[in-house]
């Protein structure tokens, strides 16, 4: 077990600017493994429970005296640029995660490697890169949007703040006039003529024909670890949920956010909202339903493509995320589902929900923390070899990751592939696997 740390006496002085205590913080000399691991985390949800319930992990002394920090971004904002940090030190977080998880930027990113893909390797391999609903960002491309619009008379646009959660400033609109109020508010110079910069929104195609499933819409919240961006290292979590709206579907009512919005911030204050029942289904009873009703090839096709919408995203911003090995991220992916079971990517978030909404989440959640703490590995227990650890498979590691029995069946036709083969090849392997182990 762990010895108790023989410390150089870390530097204590809050009052410092965030650099200089790190810059004085003295790392003890013990190493890491002869001595417990010393845990901060700024939440009190989850992830609090599992870090203080870890054999071998305390909280850590001092605000500077952390070998693992689950961090909030207003903390990274602050004070990453000026921490210096030291050779063991995990920390959540990449210094610029918003490439991907703010609505507009992700869309941006998409759309630049899609087009660099087409004139690679032509218009069909771009369109693996077709999984996001028709996004514009506003004020910016307001003028494009327009003509869109007119051209889709009819269809049905929702409009979202960039940088909220939580279904905070989300609404549907058929008709230009109704985002008027939205624009005059953006756009016309406040009173006092300060020149605060308008709001950013996205304005997206909404999808109208979601799969339904006792009438109701759902999005699928899917798990993904990023360990490194250069080399791209990926992990995907087996399990993750199914969040329900708590009315019918209807496009009747495109005002009413209990019915079109799926998020659990907003079905939770519906007023016949039952705690608990909650609105979630665990992905694997997801499955399951899928597979009695549509059989498995067609449920597979539809993972396959969720894989490639994981793979193609985090793919985006490879080259723009700054990459740093002390940190990591856990994405949660929102994903619809439409009624021909095409998946379409929603929203990635950096910050997925670690608050349990009953007792089934609180164990969902606090398995996949745990499990993220293994992968990440501070205790020096795995070989690096490992290609499943708890719920997570590695599904990229610097390429498609195949596990010991797909390559015994694939290995004649793993000769040489294109990058488009590869990553089909990848993909629908791991799917399979992922079915077979639903089906035991
Ligand atoms: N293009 C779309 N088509 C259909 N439904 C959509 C679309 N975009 C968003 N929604 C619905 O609105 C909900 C909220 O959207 P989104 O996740 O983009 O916003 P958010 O406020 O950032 O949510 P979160 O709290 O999950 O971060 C989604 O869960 C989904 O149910």
């Amino acid at each position: 077990m762990f010895a108790k740390p023989t410390t150089n006496g870390p530097v204590t002085n809050t009052k410092l600017p965030g650099y200089m205590i790190s810059r004085g913080y003295q790392r003890p000399k013990a190493h890491i493994s002869d001595r417990e691991i010393y845990f901060r985390t700024s939440l009190q949800n989850t992830i609090l429970d599992v870090l203080k319930s870890r054999p071998g992990w305390q909280e850590a002394p001092s605000e500077t005296e952390w070998d693992f920090f689950w961090c909030d971004r207003e903390w990274l904002h602050q004070n990453y640029d000026t921490t210096f940090l030291q050779e063991n030190q995990k920390i959540l977080h990449f210094r610029n995660y918003y490439e991907l998880t703010r609505k507009n930027l992700m869309v941006k990113n998409i759309k630049r490697l899609k087009r660099q893909t087409e004139r690679e390797f032509g218009k069909l391999e771009g369109q693996s890169f077709d999984f996001y609903p028709t996004t514009y960002e506003l004020p910016s491309e307001y003028h494009i949007f327009v003509e869109e619009f007119k051209k889709n008379p009819g269809i049905i646009w929702i409009m979202k703040p960039a940088a909220k959660s939580q279904g905070h400033g989300i609404f549907l609109f058929r008709k230009l006039k109704d985002i008027t109020n939205w624009k005059k508010g953006d756009y016309q110079p406040l009173a006092d003529q300060t020149k605060e910069a308008p709001e950013l929104y996205v304005v997206q195609r909404y999808i109208s024909n979601p799969y339904l499933i006792g009438g109701r819409k759902f999005d699928l919240r899917v798990y993904v670890l990023v360990v490194s961006y250069n080399p791209l290292k990926a992990w995907l979590y087996r399990e993750g949920f199914a969040r329900f709206s708590n009315s019918k579907f209807s496009l009747d009512s495109i005002e009413d956010a209990y019915i079109h919005l799926t998020n659990v911030a907003v079905q939770k204050t519906a007023p016949d909202y039952d705690p608990e029942k909650g609105c979630k289904w665990s992905l694997q009873r997801l499955r399951n339903y899928l597979i009695a009703k549509h059989g498995i090839e067609v449920v597979q096709k539809t993972y396959k493509d969720i894989d490639n919408i994981i793979i193609r995203s985090l793919q985006s911003v490879q080259k723009t995320i700054i990459n740093d090995k002390h940190c990591f991220e856990m994405y949660g992916f929102d994903v619809i589902l439409d009624s021909n079971l095409k998946p379409w990517l929603i929203e990635i978030n950096a910050s997925p929900s670690l608050t349990a909404s009953g007792k089934e989440d609180y164990i969902l959640k606090c398995g996949l923390l745990n499990d993220v703490l293994n992968v990440l590995d501070l205790e020096h227990k795995l070989t690096g070899n490992e290609k499943r650890v708890g719920g997570w498979d590695l599904m990229w590691d610097d390429g498609p990751v195949l596990n010991d029995d797909q390559l015994d069946s694939q290995q004649s036709i793993l000769t040489l592939p294109t990058p488009n083969t590869f990553l089909g090849l990848f993909i629908s392997s791991h799917i399979c696997w992922s079915l077979l182990e639903v089906a035991k």
